[in-house]
């Protein structure tokens, strides 16, 4: 019997953006090729604006005040790239329509050294869900830019083929709309770094900003947090009381900084009291699940209804009542 792993976990990961296309791999599906698909910003388009910033390109933000949860634009990939194949990212560029071509020559390029539009790939480029091969750039959504305290996440749908911006907090009307880029379950230099890297910016966030005590306490934080997430791995069958314990300590260090990451605490715990038959608390911690899933992807969310089941039925989970132990004191 073995604790599904990680990269196991059905729950889609909101991090990374998108990849350098000499890093990109697999085949696109032949029919991007001949038919790209068309972009469309779809009609919460009030909820926001994108305007120009002062030395900074363009941004979005809210024109009235939306309430965690809302999904604020949902949209069709202006085109798809795959990440190792360069042939196939020009051959879909080469593909759009001039109308569409101009769109995607007008968005922002921090690498214009690259050539045949490379450069806006890798600047805009957002990964399709899980396949770490895939991604896509979009004519709206490209232009939202990067905070270490993002105020939405992005989500890609693979049943409406569209990528979504839910936010994950109160968002006052005049505030900037922004995403995370990178996994945020790292210390400032390293997010720092990755992003000057990948991105070629500086973050000054309040996260990033390093005299902050919220800063240098988030600094220490992280590599507990990651810690407790190897911890929950290594203990989940051996020591199921253990592993719990872990997630409890990893939820409540996150719970200081914000309320991003916490799913994959939850899904484990789910997973750990399903498995030992613990069938009450494997429900309690599939809700919990399910409630972030509502607020970050929404009720249309490629899983939500697999989640809605483990949430009913957690005995509909693959490996449900492999072994007992009672773990309502854990
Ligand atoms: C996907 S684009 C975002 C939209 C872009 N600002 C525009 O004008 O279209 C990513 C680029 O925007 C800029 N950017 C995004 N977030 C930023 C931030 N927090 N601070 C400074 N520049 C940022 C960087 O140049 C980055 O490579």
């Amino acid at each position: 019997m073995k604790v599904p792993r990680r990269g196991e976990d059905p729950s889609p990961r909101k991090q990374g953006r998108v990849y350098p296309p000499s890093r990109v791999a697999s085949p696109r599906p032949r029919h991007f090729q001949n038919h790209p698909p068309k972009t469309s910003a779809s009609m919460e388009e009030s909820l926001y604006i994108v305007k120009d910033i002062p030395t900074l390109g363009k941004g979005m933000f809210a024109t009235q005040d939306i309430k965690r949860g809302t999904c604020i634009i949902s949209e069709s990939p202006l085109v798809y790239v795959s990440k190792n194949d360069s042939f196939e990212t020009v051959q879909a560029i080469q593909a759009l329509s001039n109308k569409n071509k101009k769109g995607f020559f007008a968005l922002h390029n921090s690498f214009p050294e690259l050539p045949l539009g490379f450069g806006i790939v890798k600047t805009n480029g957002l990964p399709l869900g899980q396949d770490p091969a895939r991604g896509a750039v979009y004519r709206v959504i490209s232009r939202i830019n990067h905070s270490c305290t993002p105020n939405v996440t992005h989500a890609w749908n693979s049943k409406t083929k569209k990528e979504y911006i839910h936010a994950i907090e109160d968002i006052p009307a005049g505030a900037e709309i922004m995403t995370s880029y990178i996994s945020l379950l790292m210390k400032r230099a390293d997010r720092q770094a990755s992003l000057k890297h990948s991105f070629r910016f500086k973050c000054h966030c309040s996260l990033c900003i390093a005299t902050t005590a919220i800063s240098k306490d988030y600094d220490i934080a992280v590599p507990r947090i990651n810690e407790c997430k190897d911890l929950i791995i290594q203990y989940a069958i051996k020591n199921p009381r253990k592993a719990l314990g872990h997630v409890r300590e990893g939820l409540a260090l996150l719970d200081k900084f914000s309320n991003r990451g916490k799913m994959n605490f939850y899904f484990d715990a789910f997973q750990i009291c399903a498995i030992f038959s613990n069938y009450d608390l494997a429900k309690k911690w599939a809700e919990l699940y399910l409630e972030e899933y509502r607020v970050e992807e929404g009720v249309t969310g490629s899983q939500y209804e697999q989640f809605v089941e483990f949430s009913q039925n957690p005995k509909s989970f693959e490996q449900a009542g492999a072994a007992f132990i009672d773990l309502s004191s854990a």
